[in-house]
């Protein structure tokens, strides 16, 4: 048997845990690796690639995913999986549809699945149209988005101005009819075949059908059910391991200004958890010391959140004043800082909200691999760096509103005075 058997690329950092999170529900070893693995790297069966090739030019996510591609198929991984958003965010130029189109041309496959439906998060797929909730997907918060609005729904649409190849469509009466009927629907069609999945059922349908697929593309639903499909087959083993107590102090970083971020945010306060608010216009005078400050004098084991989360009007003004990426890169370099302070103060459990947030800060942190750890939220999985650490990367619109005490109280921290 190869080292590896399933290599996957993740385009963020929350995306990359909430995938392996998904695939550890099966209880195969997953190592997630933050960003190209260096030559000391032992490789495991699954592999999940972190990238942070959201919002970066096309030619750098397609050059970045390529090189984790070769890194993966290096190691024997014999299925690819490329983990974008279960909503889809990406913009007009990319960067879902290029790396897909990028993956097939290296793989020498002409035909590959877009499924991103997530329905234990609220993330359906019908006609061919992403819902969030009971919300098309651009009428969702998802259309303030500050990086990536989501202004259409339809997923062919989306795809077509990004990639090279015809789009095509599996609909739900397909999927409903069973694994068999999507197999032939698909191999019928070529490029990429987006697949409606309005509930969990019909991606287990789905993953039996395109199991055996090279490159499967999506969200992190359509790859929970695959490990067991392999397991079966014999092609891979499960392996449980023992999990590692972390060492103590907490603190949340929050970068994202998703709908359900806004509302964890408040409710964590008003719970009691002391608050600092970043606040990018500030940063941009470089007005950093007073948040360092005020984090160096906090009790490291008190329930303490720095927050840069705003509503969508003073996420735009901020935006207008300094250019969305200035925003953006301010706000995570100051978050990726008192990450760093954070630690050196002796604070081991760092909850971080947003996906580009997470990436800045892992990154600033040094972490090269993580290990999976309990579930907090469907997709939001405690991890843990290997020198005593523990890091929850939590996707925007992820987890419920007493999110951030959750995450604490599944470490066995607390009553805590933030307790919901
Ligand atoms: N007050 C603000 N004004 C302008 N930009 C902000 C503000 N707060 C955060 N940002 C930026 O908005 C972006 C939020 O993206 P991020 O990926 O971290 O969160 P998210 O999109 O909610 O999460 P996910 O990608 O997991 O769904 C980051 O670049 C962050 O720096
Ligand atoms: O798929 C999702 O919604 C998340 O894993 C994510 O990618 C958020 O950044």
């Amino acid at each position: 048997m190869p080292e590896t058997f399933f290599g996957a690329i993740a385009d963020d950092f929350t995306g990359a845990t909430d995938l392996a999170a998904m695939l550890s529900r099966a209880g195969v070893p997953v190592t997630l690796r933050i960003g190209l693995p260096g030559p000391g790297a032992v490789p495991a069966p699954f592999e999940v690639i972190a990238l942070k090739i959201r919002t970066t030019p096309p030619e750098d996510a397609v050059s970045e995913a390529r090189a984790a591609l070769r890194w993966l198929r290096k190691q024997g991984a014999q299925r690819l999986f490329w983990k974008y958003c279960s909503t889809f965010d990406s913009t007009p130029q990319g960067n879902i549809g290029p790396v897909a189109d990028a993956l097939m041309n290296d793989l020498g496959v002409e035909r590959t699945v877009h499924c991103p439906a997530f329905p234990e998060n609220g993330r359906r797929v019908f006609m061919g149209k992403l819902f969030v909730g009971e919300e098309l997907l651009s009428e969702s918060p998802m259309k303030d988005h500050p990086l990536t609005p989501m202004r259409d729904s339809d997923l062919q649409r989306l795809l077509a101005p990004q990639v090279r190849r015809e789009t095509a469509l599996v609909a739900l009466p397909v999927v409903r009819a069973g694994a068999a009927a999507i197999a032939e629907a698909i191999a019928a069609r070529r490029g990429h075949v987006v697949v409606d999945a309005v509930e969990t059922e019909d991606l287990a349908a789905i993953a039996a059908a395109v199991a055996e697929m090279p490159l499967v593309c999506g969200g992190s639903a359509i790859a929970q059910p695959l490990p067991a499909l392999w397991r079966a087959a014999g092609a891979v083993a499960r392996a449980d391991a023992t999990l590692p107590v972390p060492a103590p102090g907490q603190v949340v970083l929050s970068g994202s200004c998703s709908a359900m971020t806004r509302k964890q945010v408040g409710r964590y306060l008003d719970a009691g958890a002391t608050g600092y608010r970043l606040d990018p216009l500030e940063l941009a005078k470089g007005q950093l010391t007073h948040a360092r400050e005020w984090l160096a004098a906090q009790d490291p084991a008190a329930p303490k959140i720095i927050f840069a989360t705003a509503e969508p009007k003073s996420v735009a003004a901020a935006q207008e004043a300094l250019g969305v990426t200035r925003a953006g890169a301010l706000v995570e370099e100051a978050l990726a800082q008192l990450a760093q302070d954070a630690r050196a103060m002796g604070i081991a459990r760092i909850v971080v909200a947003g996906g580009e947030t997470s990436g800045a800060v892992t990154r600033a942190l040094g972490v090269e691999s993580l290990t999976l750890g309990p579930e907090i939220a469907p997709g939001v999985p405690w991890c843990f760096t290997g020198d005593g650490a523990a890091l929850a990367l939590k996707s925007g619109n992820f987890g419920a509103e007493t999110f951030f005490t959750d995450a604490f109280a599944l470490l066995g921290d607390g009553p805590s005075a933030a307790a919901s």
